[in-house]
């Protein structure tokens, strides 16, 4: 079976109480009906019951049965057969299931049978080295979905549990080796009909609601008849996630349950939205907390979730407390969310941000600035070597839409705005205690050995997942880096295949530009001819009201101006992007030959296990000393040495944290903080370029306008002059002399359309010989020049687009 890497090692509550049937010391068989099992089975003793594992007839599979005491059996059988009848009736994945119960003879004890809870109880986990600072965040939701389940079932079948805590939490193991959470332990449960509230005290002190608990533990009445409502179970549940979710209970008064006063102090003067108040010395200050510790386990992204319903839960006015209703709708919210794992490079934080499948990405950009610091309009966020936004295309769908790779992948983020680099978060890790020098070994010191032993084994584990976690960190602190840079070099091979295509533009637009002015003047010139020759003075005049229009167009030479500044720009673009290319190249080369993080030889994960393994044997070992209360010469001096052999693993494990990960993570932290300053600062350096191109498509989009004016200027021109001009000159006399001289003024515009200005040469010189054929002359140039524009309409039709360019300038604007 498959356990996850953080449970496959056995707890100590299966190392007390092995699972195989075959190894135990065989003590006495019992059975009935159904059930057999051997008294050596021991999985846990109860103040009501022991339970032992054992085996089920006919097909022999392995069960649990709980062996209610004589005394239970005898004076509390209407307790014991209560929670019988009420298990009968349930049936739900996070409920105990129940198979039978039965009566032992000869005793008559009653015997319950039911579905074997491998993973012992919550408390149990909670209980070892590993788990002392709470579970993992993975573990911890699946604790907090499935009570939430379970708590919901019995709501439903109008029950109230009454003694919830970690003890009364079973986990089971599926067939997948998945952790299902089951609620057991009803023996305090009891029918609650709609509003109806109970008075009788059950439950365990520490996770008691303050009014039961004055009740049960100060026997104060304050109000002469109190009654308890479901709420009771809802701070129980609040001290029991807490719990869960950082080790330790929320309510400490120094002393613990001897020092009840505190306690009840503590719980029920506390502010609203507190959710721990610790004594930690004798009529000490408590110390308040609104927040979990920093050795809590769980994201930044789920503390926020989770911080706000356990103050809600922990309320000690019981009429702001949370209804159950709340509490399963905020948890099954937190169940419907989706996670996006972010590494935030500037302190070097790998983020889990909590999204509502509804979310869009304002949404999503907001919590991104909650937990990061970085406003949204500040954030890149890349993943692999794109940015977010190019992936997902549309951003304002909702997030359950987004590719699942991004969903289950990497992402990281950047500041665009600052450069600077952060000091890196690193969570607390607790200061180890130290081992007294106390000889001899007495049993005081066995007590006192192995609660340091434990504690020691704590912060070991602490410690070990801290290594990994710090070279998870150094390889995201290279891939962020990395990804940045690839980002980067996309953007400029993407400008620089553009440059090409974008100067093949301007040229061809600039050939237009002259053509058209060549195309002005021919039409200039001819409409000069005919203001000089028509023989009707009206049509002299309309030509001259021509020419001066067309005149106005030949002296602006703005196109010209913005069609030069088009081209300057191109070329500062080239010179710039050629720079800029450089740099990232040597850049790369700098990040690829300096390494400053922890390398794969150094085994750090493998050391740091194996440090905590030896801590937590020697912890052991101190457990079984205190067990026997007796040391011989021999295990006293073991006992003695021991002592020493912690300290010095513990130095070592110090030392592989502290002087090599640590210093490591922080000095790669440095370094590819440097570099990612530099890269983002080419990166504005590309969205500058962006801009530059944005600013010479600007231009070519005016000067293509300007085109198509003229187009349209001129074949408004040609067409007026075939209507108003050209018919009225036929049979009109020319003036030979005056078309001799514009023929040999049109001379130096002929270096573009040296075949128009032939034509027109020689028809000038036609004319000056038969001044009748001027109408089809002047029909021909017409044709000719109507021709041209035409030509020009289409190339212009044919030339790209500037806005067909891949060239993420809209993009970059936009952002
Ligand atoms: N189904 C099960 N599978 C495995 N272990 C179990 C199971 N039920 C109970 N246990 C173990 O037995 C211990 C005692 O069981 P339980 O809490 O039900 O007894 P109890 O006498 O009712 O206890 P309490 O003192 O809380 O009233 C549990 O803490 C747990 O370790």
């Amino acid at each position: 079976m498959h356990l996850p890497e953080f449970l496959s090692s056995k707890y100590d509550h299966e190392e007390k109480n092995s699972m195989s049937l075959s190894n135990k010391e065989n003590k006495n068989w019992k059975s009935t009906e159904t059930f057999a099992w051997n008294e050596g089975d021991v999985l846990g003793k109860g103040a009501t019951a022991v339970v032992y594992k054992a085996r089920r007839r006919p097909n022999g599979c392995v069960c649990a049965v709980k062996y209610f005491h004589e005394r239970v059996s005898h004076h509390f059988a209407s307790v014991a057969l209560r929670e019988i009848d009420l298990l009968k009736k349930l049936d739900h994945r996070n409920v105990i299931t129940i198979y039978a119960v039965e009566r032992d003879s000869p005793s008559g004890n009653y015997v319950m049978g039911m579905e074997l809870c491998e993973g012992g109880s919550l408390y149990s986990m909670l209980d070892q080295p590993k788990f002392s600072y709470g579970l993992p965040e993975e573990e911890f939701l699946v604790v907090l979905f499935d009570i939430a389940s379970g708590m919901q079932y019995l709501r439903q079948m109008g029950i109230i549990h009454r003694d919830l805590k970690p003890g009364n939490i079973m986990r089971f193991i599926d067939d997948t080796g998945q952790s299902i959470y089951k609620l057991t332990d009803f023996g305090a449960a009891r029918q609650l009909d709609d509003e109806e509230n109970f008075t009788s005290i059950y439950g365990t002190e520490e996770y008691l609601d303050p009014n039961m608990y004055e009740k049960a533990v100060l026997r104060r009445h304050s109000v002469p008849y109190q009654e308890f409502d479901a709420s009771v179970d809802i701070w129980s549940l609040g001290v029991t996630i807490y719990h869960v979710a950082t080790g330790h209970l929320p309510f400490q008064p120094y002393g613990g349950r001897s020092n009840s006063q505190t306690m009840f102090l503590i719980t029920s003067t506390k502010e609203s939205g507190v959710i721990s108040g610790i004594q930690r010395y004798q009529n000490g200050d408590i110390e308040w907390s609104k927040e979990l510790p920093g050795t809590c386990r769980l994201s930044l992204g789920l503390k926020c979730l989770v911080v706000p319903m356990l103050a809600n839960m922990l309320e000690s006015d019981k009429r702001r407390r949370w209804s159950f209703e709340q509490f399963f709708r905020e948890v099954f919210k937190i169940q419907d969310m989706l996670t996006i794992r972010l590494y935030d490079c500037s302190v070097g934080s790998n983020l889990k941000i909590y999204v509502e499948k509804c979310d869009r990405y304002a949404a999503v950009q907001e919590k991104i600035a909650m937990e990061s610091d970085i406003p949204s309009g500040q954030q890149l966020i890349l993943f692999q070597n794109r940015e977010l936004e190019e992936i997902v295309n549309d951003m304002t769908c909702e997030v359950q839409n987004y590719p699942t790779s991004v969903l289950h992948g990497q992402l990281y983020l950047y500041n665009k705005d600052r450069t600077d680099v952060k000091k890196i978060m690193i969570p607390d890790i607790p200061q180890y205690p130290i081992f007294p020098d106390i000889f001899p070994i007495e049993n005081k010191v066995l007590d006192k050995d192995s609660h340091i032993g434990h504690k020691c084994s704590a912060i070991s584990y602490l410690i070990e997942v801290q290594v990994k976690d710090l070279i998870v960190l150094q390889e995201l602190m290279q891939q962020a880096e990395r990804c940045l840079r690839e980002y980067i070099q996309r953007i400029t091979r993407r400008i620089n295949n553009c440059v090409p295509e974008m100067c093949k533009l301007l040229e061809e637009t600039k050939k237009r530009t002259e053509s058209f002015y060549q195309t002005f003047g021919v039409i200039h010139d001819i409409l000069y001819s005919v203001s000089s020759l028509a023989a009707e003075e009206r049509i002299r005049l309309i030509a001259r009201r021509y020419i001066e229009d067309i005149a106005l167009t030949l002296r602006d030479q703005s196109p010209r101006e913005t069609q030069q500044k088009a081209e300057n720009r191109t070329e500062e673009i080239k010179v710039y992007m050629s720079v800029l290319v450089d740099k990232v190249t040597e850049q790369e080369r700098e990040a690829i030959t300096s390494c400053v993080g922890c390398m794969t030889e150094d085994r750090c994960v493998q050391k740091s296990h194996h440090l905590s393994t030896k801590i937590y044997e020697i912890y052991k070992t101190f457990a079984d000393h205190r067990k026997k209360r007796y040391l011989s010469q021999e295990e006293e001096f073991a006992h003695r040495s021991d002592r020493i052999r912690i300290q010095k693993f513990i130095e070592q494990l110090e030392f592989v944290m502290n002087d090599h990960c640590m210093k490591n993570t922080a000095k790669m932290h440095q370094v590819t903080n440097k570099q990612i300053a530099m890269l983002i600062k080419h990166f504005i350096r590309t969205g500058k370029v962006d801009q530059n191109i944005k600013s010479v498509l600007d231009c070519q989009s005016k000067l293509s306008l300007r085109m198509e004016q003229m187009v349209k200027r001129c074949t408004d021109l040609l067409h007026r002059l075939n209507l108003e001009v050209i018919p009225k000159m036929t049979g009109q006399p020319a003036e030979a002399s005056l078309l001799g001289t514009m023929g040999a003024e049109l001379q130096p515009r002929s270096s573009f359309h040296p075949m128009t200005l032939t034509s027109l040469k020689s028809d000038f010189q036609i004319l000056q010989n038969d001044s009748i054929q001027i109408e089809s002359i002047m029909r021909h140039h017409a044709e000719e020049l109507e021709q041209q524009a035409n030509n020009l309409k289409e190339l212009s039709e044919n030339l790209p687009k500037p806005d067909s360019f891949e060239t993420g300038v809209q993009a970059s604007s936009d952002s």
